[in-house]
């Protein structure tokens, strides 16, 4: 079903309706489409071959909204960063400000919107979406004239007499690409930045979240700096025609198969990425825990979070065989006693996105090494996109379910016989994400710490390491590059100039050709005053004592 979705290019001051001759024609709308019910076989196993197969039913709807178009609109939003409006105090604050009063004024309407797109619990939906993005602005809007003073910092004797400072400014047109799962939140947030440093920015929500996205579209059009800030939804056709442009910046958020096109998209203009990617994140349990608040922590980061559909979500748990049957015991009586007894009645936990997403997470638990490993849950309902809070046990290392990203409500538990072989075992895969340990072991924590690779970790608890915004939040390697949150997501999206300041004074011939023996003598003896006393630096101490 194909929706034309009105506004895109509402526009008071231009009108991007151009009539008349050659390639552009008349452009007032963007076309959406929406993909809430697409059902494919049940053959086919892997996330990643649905997506495709998803992307080849876009191509063969041309859309409205193409490169040509696209063009045309990353010209406008140049035109209005090279104006300089973008880069003022004043205007940032001033669209951070719209920003704020739009999460305070439509927050109905954005629990609503959520609840259309995943059945999301309000009480969630306020937590994981509108709390995230409104701490996100106001911190913004607290910080900002900080972040954008220039930094004073140390210079060398070889410049004596000098000062210098780092000054951030604003990388210029910059896009946003957007996933479904926290779809206002993670749109929001990195636009939050992008505008704190002074950019134009393009947000691409995703498709598969129609009524966030579309609910995004209208919001910003109509609080937002439309010069300077546009919306354009739609799937992987308006997403390929966005990154056909010349951006100064390409923030994704998706998987790391759509993460590979977008940077190969930017490599061709040497454009820099955040890729904020998924992952496999482990949970490992050590057998000295406090078992109640250990499988308490482990739900909240599993099931509770919009169903396991977090890029963060515990993945997978690894412990003793020692230790499992209590923990999944303990995990059971937690579930139910936060979801009731009749798993699949609750209304407490997010729905499955779509009908694809269901059928692979459908495939994984039926696939034939693993089925007779579920030691609690399996329920589903295809009615309802919903799957029961579903524990496996020792499913093999080559299963599906622990090959691939789950993004759902299963959790596999894999034991080995000392808990120090986790390591290992979570070091053959992928870097993930977020790592979670929970011991009481001060040997053991120091040692997950240093040996476990991973975007970041939660000690003894489980996601709440996103929620701190002195915290950066990103990958590494599979999991991602870059990252974001707080004063991270204005320095993603900021260039930092060195500037070096001298006076005419002290101009010493002894710099300057010819080098005759003499002055040769004087560079080395001055040279190895500076390595001796400061490796050939002085600290010229600035007025507010920064080094
Ligand atoms: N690091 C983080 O902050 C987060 C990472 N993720 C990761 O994202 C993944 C789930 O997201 P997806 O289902 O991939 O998101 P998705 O299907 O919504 O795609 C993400 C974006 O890429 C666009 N897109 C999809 N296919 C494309 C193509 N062939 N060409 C150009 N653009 C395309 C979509 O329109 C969408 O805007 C998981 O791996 C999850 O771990 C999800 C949330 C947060
Ligand atoms: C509540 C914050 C969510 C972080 C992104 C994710 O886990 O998908």
């Amino acid at each position: 079903m194909m929706i034309v979705s009105p506004g895109l290019f509402k526009h008071p001051s231009r009108s991007y309706s151009i009539v008349g001759v050659g390639l552009l024609g008349t452009f007032t709308y963007c076309h959406k489409y929406k993909i809430n019910r697409v059902s494919f076989s049940s053959s086919i196993p892997s996330y990643y071959h649905c997506r495709a197969t998803l992307s080849t039913m876009m191509e063969e709807v041309k859309p409205e909204f193409d490169s040509d178009k696209a063009a045309v609109l990353v010209n406008e939003l140049r035109k209005t960063f090279n104006s300089g409006k973008t880069k003022s105090y004043e205007w940032r604050i001033s669209q951070l400000e719209s920003i704020s009063k739009m999460i305070d004024e439509k927050e109905k309407e954005i629990v609503e919107a959520l609840r259309k797109d995943l059945s999301k619990p309000e009480l969630e939906a306020f937590l994981s979406e509108i709390l995230m993005a409104r701490s996100s602005c106001k911190l913004a809007l607290k910080e900002l004239k900080q972040w954008m003073m220039p930094q004073k910092v140390e210079t060398s004797l070889a410049t004596y007499p000098s000062s210098a400072e780092i000054v951030a400014e604003p990388l210029g047109v910059v896009l946003v690409i957007s996933t479904w799962n926290f779809p206002f939140s993670l749109s929001l947030d990195p636009v939050i930045g992008a505008i704190a440093a002074g950019n134009a920015v393009v947000l691409k929500p995703s498709e598969i979240a129609s009524a966030t996205s579309s609910l995004l579209s209208r919001l910003v059009g109509e609080y937002m700096d439309k010069s300077a800030i546009i919306v354009v939804e739609g799937a992987v056709a308006e997403t390929s025609a966005l990154l056909e442009q010349k951006w100064d910046k390409i923030f994704f958020t998706g998987g790391a198969r759509v993460g590979r096109i977008v940077m190969a998209a930017a490599a061709k203009n040497l454009t820099p990425v955040t890729l904020e990617l998924g992952g496999k994140c482990p949970a490992v349990v050590d057998s000295n825990v406090n078992l109640q608040v250990t499988s308490r922590r482990i739900v909240a980061g599993k099931w509770v979070c919009n169903n396991g559909q977090a890029c963060i979500s515990v993945d997978y748990i690894i412990t003793t065989k020692e230790l499992a049957p209590k923990l999944i015991a303990t995990l059971v009586s937690v579930v139910e006693e936060i979801f009731g007894k009749d798993l699949m009645e609750s209304k407490e936990r997010s729905r499955i996105i779509n009908s694809f997403h269901f059928k692979r997470l459908v495939n994984l638990l039926e696939e034939d090494k693993v089925s007779n490993k579920i030691v609690f849950g399996g329920q589903r309902e295809e009615s309802q996109l919903q799957i029961a809070p579903t524990i496996l046990l020792d499913v093999p290392e080559d299963s599906m379910i622990m090959q691939e990203e789950i993004f759902g409500p299963l959790l596999p538990i894999i034991t080995v016989e000392r808990l120090e072989d986790s390591f290992a075992m979570i070091n053959r895969k992928p870097k993930p994400l977020a790592a979670y340990l929970f011991s009481d072991d001060e040997q053991i924590k120091r040692k997950f710490v240093q040996n476990i690779c991973a975007g970041g970790m939660a000690i003894n608890d489980t996601i709440l390491q996103v929620t701190v915004p002195t915290l950066p939040f990103g990958g590494v390697g599979e999991s991602g590059m870059g990252s974001y949150h707080g004063k991270f997501s204005f320095d993603a999206f900021s260039h930092k100039k060195a500037v070096l300041y001298r006076s005419f004074a002290g101009d010493s011939p002894t710099r300057y050709p010819p080098y005759t023996p003499g002055k040769k003598k004087q560079i080395k003896a001055l040279l190895s005053v500076c390595i001796q006393d400061e490796p050939f630096w002085y600290l010229q101490r600035t007025e507010n004592g920064r080094i």
